[in-house]
């Protein structure tokens, strides 16, 4: 027996990046947290500590920094541009570029819609404040086959106050769930879509921030609007709908806790509670998983997915 170097990976992680815009009085802050990740030929450095192909993190953290002179723009272009400037190396074969963006809203602007900065037009030039816990999220993985770009969303909080059931499962000795015809949904929608190679061409005319805007408000509204008999509903309606709208997306995967809210009994204090009185509970909660293909996509799962952390 011997021992061999498996798969390996290295890069500098969550490299925090803010470029602030400022062309004009109305300044732009973009927040963003990059991880970087290099595959290829670099045996020498872990057998016999040889870095003479090693781009040190160090330098990779550089890059990010310095491409951001030129603007970021969105995050799924920044990534692919990094993808291409490293892949030139001829000891780069692959690799893993991923972004996460915080929101920032002005202050006084109101409602906010989402990671970026708002610019609705409201809203103080200069000052901010740091937005929801939702995040926007990129990933471009590169490998034998080529660049795949992921788009997503994390931790958007939902809920609707009715239009949700719960009923017909099975009962057992251990089932004590009363069934409902009426009750909160809510949850925090992570989601990741895989744009196939006709999106992702940076020479095609894709405007990342329009398609993640768009995506993300079907997203909504199909939770909105789907009267849910099941969260697992809800979650496949939600995929279905954004396969349906944009032909150029392959596939999307969603994670969705279903963030349980027990209607409290006042009875003890000669009370009724039609379905006013709620107790959020945050653990346990139910988890929700699901990818949603095209029937033509699901032989095989595409290499991509290895690369995210847990389901999606
Ligand atoms: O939408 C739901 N799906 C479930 O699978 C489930 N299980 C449960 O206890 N409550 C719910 N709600």
């Amino acid at each position: 027996m011997s021992i061999v170097l498996g798969p390996n990976q290295y890069g500098k992680s969550e490299v925090r990046l803010v470029r602030v815009d400022r062309d004009t009085p109305r300044h732009r802050i973009t927040d963003l947290n990059i991880t970087s990740q290099l595959r290829g030929d670099f045996r020498a450095a872990h057998e016999s500590g040889d870095n003479s192909g090693v781009i040190a993190t160090d330098t990779q953290k550089n890059t990010v920094q310095a491409f951001a002179r030129d603007g970021v723009g969105s995050p799924e272009a920044f990534l692919l541009r990094l993808a291409r400037h490293f892949l030139a190396e001829p000891q780069v074969t692959g690799g893993r570029w991923r972004a996460e963006q915080y929101g920032w809203e002005r202050i006084g602007a109101g409602t906010p819609d989402g990671a970026g900065t708002s610019d609705a037009g409201a809203g103080h030039d200069h000052s901010f404040v740091r937005g929801a816990a939702e995040r926007r999220t990129a990933l471009v993985h590169a490998d034998d086959a080529g660049l795949t770009l992921l788009a997503g969303l994390s931790d958007v909080t939902v809920l609707k106050s009715t239009g949700s059931e719960f009923s017909g499962f099975p009962r057992d000795r251990y089932t004590t769930l009363p069934e409902t015809d009426d009750r909160i949904l809510a949850t925090d929608v992570t989601a990741w879509w895989r744009y196939d190679a006709s999106f992702t061409d940076a020479a095609g005319p894709a405007d990342h921030d329009e398609r993640f805007a768009a995506v993300r408000e079907l997203l909504l509204t199909t939770f909105a609007g789907l009267h849910s008999l099941a969260l697992q509903q809800t979650v496949f309606a939600m995929g279905s709908a954004v396969l349906e709208a944009f032909d150029d997306i392959a596939e999307i995967r969603l994670s969705c806790p279903n963030n349980h809210h027990f209607l409290v009994d006042l009875e003890p204090f000669g009370l009724d509670n039609p379905g006013e009185v709620f107790f959020a509970a945050d653990r346990p909660y139910g988890l929700i998983e699901a990818a949603v293909q095209r029937s033509e996509n699901t032989a095989t799962e595409h290499p991509v997915w290895s690369t995210i952390g847990g389901f999606v």
